[in-house]
């Protein structure tokens, strides 16, 4: 929203900001990093922990947003909820940021990041389709289209100048994400036939880590952007909207805490041997119920995860959900997941954020085979039925993308396969399950499923989400 009466953000409005040498380069200049890495960079140059700044890449040929150079790179996080009871509405000029290269424009630019021996590490948040192999790119591109296809430009570059390697930090909500990272860097450094030298410095000289972060980063606060340039005083097209509630946990090397000193600087990072407990418990106790909810919300006329726990019927659908049916499936110990699982329920009741079901449902499919289809597989193969709860929100989001009811928001590739399979409603069910581009698996040999499906898709469609819902807790409908 525009706000010309006020001024816009830039050192020019605040000329004391301090400005420090370039510590961090960083792949990605979303919303969500804007609120996470670079926040976080910022708390510990603020106790003179780091004394370092961020370089943002921009890893797609999409245009820069002017707003950027405009604003100098400055921009606002508002952190807004409940945390230890107390309510926090704070905001915060974020200054941790010196620039942002976009490789398609300033190639050259982006590889001479190479020569500034001050660059020590490389975080990024492509989304879960960054981290991709692209067997098209090549070392001669400028730039290479995949992201670890110009992150092996830079760091062959770097090697060619003998420089020290860098600690490599993804933060991409995908499983093992350091390791996949560093597999593809590999790849392409066997494929372009740089030498086993390289491989060898790539190896020695980087430390690639496995991360997995935690915190809800709805965006631009659209509804509010006026109100707030009148209370800040200025205008900012970049600020963002983040929960007080933050979590990164690294999977590093002894030296790492020192090096990053983010768990001195008060902030909650764990620096652990192993994350594969904690991504098991927030992938499909947190990010799971916001697919499932964002699925049935949308089709009940919902449209925020507020509204959802605000919601008698929804709310009671996500409790169950979390605690009979993805609880009993973890090997984690039970108290502590319900005790995490009522945590994130507290977080989904914030009233101070505005997180839209329709941005939590983009690329719904794929999420739903990393959130929750685990957990239906494996509650069907345990129990020898099927979690009912993951089923419906199955069902919901196989009526959402018929296309006829919702908008949808997923790859071409998926719509088109979609489009394809519901242009014979009566097969339809069967033909998208055996889809093995939708679910990584065939999925039609999934005891009851194809069955409890299309029975939970007639009843969404002829009596809607929230009767659907009643009957699933115990209610009746017409046609019982
Ligand atoms: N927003 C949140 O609450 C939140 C919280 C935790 C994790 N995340 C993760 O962060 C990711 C980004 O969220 P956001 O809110 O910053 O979104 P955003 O749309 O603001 O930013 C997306 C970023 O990813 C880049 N990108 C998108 N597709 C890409 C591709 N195929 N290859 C390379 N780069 C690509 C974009 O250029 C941009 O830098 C999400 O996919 C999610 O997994 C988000
Ligand atoms: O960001 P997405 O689109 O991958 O997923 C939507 C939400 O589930 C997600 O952003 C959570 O809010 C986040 O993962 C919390 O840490």
């Amino acid at each position: 929203m525009d706000t010309p009466q006020y001024p816009l953000l830039s050192r020019t409005l605040f000329p004391d900001l301090p400005a420090y040498p370039e510590r961090m380069i960083q792949f990605g200049e979303g919303n969500f990093l804007r609120a996470f890495t670079a926040w976080q960079v910022q708390q510990m140059n603020k106790q003179g922990r780091f004394q370092g700044n961020i370089v943002m890449i921009k890893p797609q040929g999409s245009p820069v947003s002017e707003h950027y150079a405009k604003q100098d790179h400055l921009y606002t996080v508002l952190i807004n909820g409940i945390a230890d009871q107390q309510v926090i509405n704070e905001h915060e000029i974020i200054h941790s940021v010196s620039r942002l290269i976009s490789p398609y424009t300033e190639y050259e630019q982006f590889l001479a990041l190479a020569e500034q021996d001050s660059l020590e590490f490389i975080t990024s948040n492509t989304t879960e389709a960054g981290i991709a192999y692209k067997p098209e790119d090549r070392l001669t591109d400028a730039p290479q289209q995949s992201f670890p296809g110009k992150l092996t430009a830079l760091l062959y570059r770097r090697y060619q100048l003998g420089k020290a390697g860098f600690t490599i930090i993804p933060c991409e909500l995908i499983d093992r994400n350091g390791e996949k990272l560093r597999e593809i860097v590999l790849r392409y450094a066997a494929e372009w036939d740089l030498g086993d030298g390289f491989i060898q410095w790539l190896e020695q000289e980087n430390t690639f880590c496995c991360s997995l972060v935690d915190r809800i980063v709805p965006g631009y606060p659209q509804q509010q952007a006026e109100q707030l340039a009148q209370e800040l005083g200025y205008q900012d097209h970049l600020m963002v909207t983040a929960e007080p509630y933050l979590l990164w946990v690294i999977e590093g090397p002894a030296w790492l805490p020192e090096r990053l000193p983010l768990t001195e600087a008060g902030l909650y990072v764990i620096f652990t041997e192993d994350l594969r407990p904690y991504r098991e418990q927030k992938v499909h106790l947190l990010n799971g119920p916001h697919t499932a909810m964002a699925a049935l919300g949308l089709l009940a006329g919902l449209t925020t995860v507020e509204d959802v726990m605000n919601d008698e019927d929804l709310s009671v659908f996500v409790k169950e959900l979390m605690e009979q049916e993805i609880v009993p499936m973890l090997d984690l110990p039970r108290a502590g997941l319900l005790s995490y699982a009522e945590a994130v329920r507290e977080r989904f009741m914030n009233p101070f954020i505005r997180h839209e079901l329709a941005s939590i449902s983009l690329n719904s499919i794929a999420k739903f085979q990393t959130r929750l289809l685990p957990v239906l597989l494996r509650y069907q193969r345990e129990r020898g039925e099927l979690p009912k709860r993951i089923t419906l929100a199955f069902a919901a989001l196989l009526v959402g993308y018929r296309g006829d009811r919702l908008a949808r928001k997923d790859s071409p590739e998926v719509l088109t396969l979609f489009d394809q399979a519901w242009s014979q409603p009566v097969e339809a069910i069967p033909v998208l399950l055996r889809e093995t581009k939708l679910w990584g698996q065939d999925l039609s040999s999934v005891p009851e499923l194809a069955r409890t499906l299309e029975q939970y898709v007639r009843k969404l469609d002829a009596f809607g989400a929230r009767a659907t819902l009643q009957w699933l807790g115990g209610g009746s409908l017409c046609d019982d």
